[in-house]
């Protein structure tokens, strides 16, 4: 365009001056306007497709300690040198929990900043830890399936496998599977049959394993509570409830209310640019009504409640990670563990394999959160 073609478009027609900043005129102008739109639909994956993520980050001491603290995450290795280096670090290093939601962050401007919801997450694994403070952090995304969601025609399911890398060395030091529901374009016809079904082959159908639901299931009779928080604590009270009708399954007492730095600033820190987390604007029309706290602020809170009551070592993996309902500003996050297993195969002497299921809870005891854990816990040395 030229200077002379920019002034006419200035003035209208030529009369006088346009004033852009006048509500009306602008309201006009709004209106009129085509919105430069973010992220990706349904229809925009291929299965197959590798997405390399533009946004990185550094893996800051006060990226790592904002997020540990406003969860509750107090385990002295990842405070205290000391501490770090009896646990064989050289330094606090950066939490896994930080670790996964930063990866998840940067994807989210390509993956899932159209909306939708966070199904869930599996196979969260660490190849590379111990990651230290410095380390720049670079992530990847592969499509791995597509389905039709039949409850929600306007939305289709997508699962990516995720590896956030060392940027420096390109070392794997996160890796997941994540399922989303993300809008579509066009809604679909679907048999309404209320089963996701495979766009293509080896589809990811739905995980339909719904424990709790159908037949009103009966409770174990006994609820088992581990005298403590070690390695040893955990055995006995699998022991104690072998044979019986009981489960080794106890609430945590802390509990963390959802405020601005939990449901907007953690996440914009990760770089997840979700706009359930931080447009108010966009989000009264939704069906939460509210802005949302990110998946993960969630599920790392009920974990902190989890480890206040044990003495982890190191954390192994996560699986079956499901996100039930929304949280949102005011709410409360509490936590349920249930032991599932405890096995002296560990990576050191020093401590045993736990499996942990959590459930994450709200004020109202509802479910928001679950899946399953697998730790190190340090043993007694006495
Ligand atoms: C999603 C809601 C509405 C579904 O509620 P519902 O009762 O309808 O649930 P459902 O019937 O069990 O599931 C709906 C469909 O999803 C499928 N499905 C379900 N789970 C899986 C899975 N793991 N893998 C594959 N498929 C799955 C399931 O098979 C079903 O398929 P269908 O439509 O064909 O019947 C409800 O559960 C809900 O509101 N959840 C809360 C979601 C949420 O709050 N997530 C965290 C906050 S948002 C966030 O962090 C965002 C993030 C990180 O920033 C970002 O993605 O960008």
């Amino acid at each position: 365009m030229t200077r002379e073609s920019r002034r006419d478009s200035e003035t209208g027609s030529g009369e006088r001056p346009i004033e852009w900043t006048d509500p009306d005129t602008f309201a006009r102008a709004l209106e009129r306007a085509e919105t430069r739109e973010k992220g990706n639909c349904f229809e925009d994956f291929a299965e197959g497709d590798l997405l390399e993520h533009d946004p990185g980050l550094t893996l800051t001491r006060w990226g790592n300690e904002s997020w540990m603290s406003q969860t509750l995450n107090h385990d002295p290795a990842y405070w205290r040198s000391d501490a770090a280096a009896e646990r064989g670090f050289d330094e606090p290093p950066i939490h896994p929990d930080y670790l996964t939601a930063a990866t998840l962050g940067i994807t989210v401007e390509d993956l899932s900043e159209k909306g939708g919801y966070f199904l869930g997450r599996t196979d969260v694994r660490f190849p590379g830890t111990p990651v230290y403070a410095g380390t720049e952090l670079r992530v990847e995304s592969e499509v791995v399936s597509r389905a039709t969601s039949s409850s929600r025609p306007e939305f289709g399911i997508v699962t990516w496998r995720t590896r956030g890398k060392d940027a420096a060395t390109g070392e794997v030091l996160c890796s997941y599977e994540r399922t989303n529901m993300i809008p579509r374009r066009e809604p679909v016809a679907t048999d309404g049959s209320g089963a996701a079904t495979a766009e293509s082959d080896g589809g990811d159908d739905g995980d339909g394993d719904g424990d709790g639901d159908g037949d009103e299931p009966t409770l174990p009779e006994a609820f088992v509570t581990p005298a403590g928080g070690y390695f040893e604590d955990f055995v006995d009270a699998l022991e104690t409830a072998e044979g019986c009708d009981a489960a080794v399954a106890y609430r945590h007492e802390r509990g963390r209310t959802q405020d601005d730095v939990t449901v907007a600033s953690l996440p914009l820190a990760t770089l997840n640019t979700a706009k359930q987390h931080h447009n108010v604007d966009v989000m009264a029309d939704s069906p939460s009504g509210d802005i949302v706290t990110y998946g993960d602020v969630t599920r790392s809170t009920a974990l902190g409640h989890a480890r206040s009551d044990e003495r982890t070592w190191r954390e192994v993996g996560f699986d079956d990670e499901q996100f039930h309902t929304f949280v949102a500003p005011g709410d409360t996050v509490y936590a349920f563990t249930r032991v599932l297993s405890a096995e002296n195969d560990a990576s050191i002497d020093a401590a045993g394999t736990v499996r942990f299921e959590h459930i994450a809870f709200t004020q109202d005891d509802d479910p928001v959160y679950s899946g399953t854990r697998t730790a190190e816990i340090r043993k007694r040395t006495d």
